[in-house]
């Protein structure tokens, strides 16, 4: 069978054919992975060097019938292969021996529940690399500490010695998501850190987990009451500062996903009307600022009503979905949104209109040549277009002045685009 390009191929080393069953169910229903299966270390030592770089990690039993000890374990770290120990040894000593070698995590068998926390697990790796952490301790022991557990776990790792320091991290790296702080250290302590952080970033952009110690019960209130989302009592378990550190991290995810939704317009995908104009305005007063050219345009499909009139709302959609992935074919460099209905917005830095009027050209020619294809059968669309390059206090100006030559080009005949100097752009025929 062809390998999955678009799955990641995992290890999987287990000598129950009841374990090795439920896996195989699971990694089925996740679909995010596609795993080879070894019985014996001798298996599994086969597959390491067959496959070696086509592995992303493994998940291994300790006890297997030619390697009682763990000796697996060893084959996989071996071979780069981030590793998920699964057994049914519950031994704190054997779990701290394991987590001390370097694996990901060491999961007790427990039925379904487990299993599926692996994969979990392994598909929380998969996306780890792509968010950033600073870790802000003093002591230069805990920190490396804490670094080398999130490293294992593939996260992008920072790291401060106070406060100050912090500060100066998170301002060259403003996409750090998630921060562990200490609570005293020299310079700017980490309560004072956590207050200066929150003026300007809230908990859903990053997420504070404070550090503090058994010996002060309060501190760890504090640090919720001065804006942390989490705290951790150290010292801790690798698992406790992973659960928290992936419970944040998936919070943040998941604001991200929500935020995103609700900055698009649900049948094209584009940016809506409320993102447009939350994002456009601050990068247009920066754009005037450092005196760039801008040029705003609003563009209207004509007589669109008439294809829902003919052919209904559905194929209306396909036609409004197809016009939005041609505006991101040609125009996607720019900022662009669906302002409702069957109108668009598009702001162009960097450019004047004269330009921006030819560049819509192509846009115009290929709607020409090329109908959309719809369950209705090809529909050919065309377009009117308003365009200006005369900066005004607010976007919202410029934009109603782009609208009001809209109107020009509707009333001069549609098919056509207009710009402030009275240019015409030639309708396509
Ligand atoms: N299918 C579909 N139609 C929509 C959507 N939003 C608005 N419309 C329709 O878009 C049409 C817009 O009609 P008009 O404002 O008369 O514009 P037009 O027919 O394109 O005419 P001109 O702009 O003057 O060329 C109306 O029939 C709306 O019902 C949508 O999300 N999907």
């Amino acid at each position: 069978m062809a390998p999955n390009m678009d799955k990641k191929r995992i290890l999987i080393v287990e000598d129950s054919a009841t374990v090795t069953k439920v896996l195989r169910h699971l990694i089925l229903q996740f679909g995010h992975f596609e795993a080879l299966f070894a019985q014996t270390l001798a298996q599994a030592q086969q597959l390491c060097l067959q496959q070696a770089d086509a592995l992303f990690a493994a998940v291994v039993d300790l006890t297997l019938p030619d390697a009682p000890n763990g000796e697996i374990v060893e084959l996989t770290l071996a071979h780069q292969l981030p590793t998920i120990v699964l057994t049914g040894n519950f031994d704190p000593k054997q779990r701290a021996h394991w987590q001390g070698k370097g694996v990901v995590d060491y999961i007790t068998k427990e039925g379904r529940y487990s299993y599926e926390l692996a994969l979990k697990q392994l598909q929380r790796l998969g996306n780890n690399h792509e968010h950033k952490i600073l870790v802000v301790e003093d002591s230069r022991p805990v920190r490396k500490l804490i670094v080398a557990a999130l490293e294992r776990q593939h996260y992008q790792i920072f790291q401060a010695e106070h406060g100050e320091q912090a500060l100066q991290q998170l301002a060259q790296q403003p996409d750090i998501k998630l921060m562990l702080t200490d609570y005293q250290m020299p310079h700017m302590d980490g309560f004072e850190l956590i207050q200066q952080l929150r003026r300007t970033r809230d908990p859903t952009q990053l997420c504070i987990i404070g550090l503090s110690t058994n010996s002060d019960a309060a501190l760890s209130a504090k640090f919720i009451k001065y804006g942390a989302n989490d705290f951790l009592l150290k010292p801790f378990l690798h698992e406790e500062l992973y659960c928290r550190v992936n419970q944040n991290i998936e919070l943040i995810e998941r604001m991200e996903a929500m935020r995103d939704a609700a900055s698009r317009d649900y049948l094209t995908g584009l940016y809506n009307r409320r993102h447009f104009f939350a994002h456009a305005e601050a990068h247009y007063q920066s754009l005037k600022q450092q005196r760039h050219k801008v040029t705003v345009a609003v563009i209207d499909l004509d007589h669109f009503k008439q294809i829902n009139d003919r052919h209904g709302h559905l194929i209306g959609d396909q036609v409004l979905k197809a016009m939005a992935d041609a505006l991101t074919t040609h125009l996607g460099r720019f900022l662009i949104a669906r302002a409702g209905g069957e109108e668009f917005f598009l702001m162009m830095a960097g450019i004047g209109s004269e330009q921006a009027l030819r560049l819509l050209q192509p846009l115009r020619q290929r709607l020409a040549a090329e109908p959309i294809m719809t369950d209705a059968g090809p529909i050919t669309v065309r377009f009117s277009a308003g365009v200006s390059e005369r900066i005004t206090d607010k976007i919202e100006q410029q934009l109603h002045q782009a609208d009001i030559l809209l109107y020009q080009a509707k009333q001069g005949g549609r098919d056509q685009s207009i710009g402030d100097h009275g240019a015409v752009t030639i309708s396509s025929g």
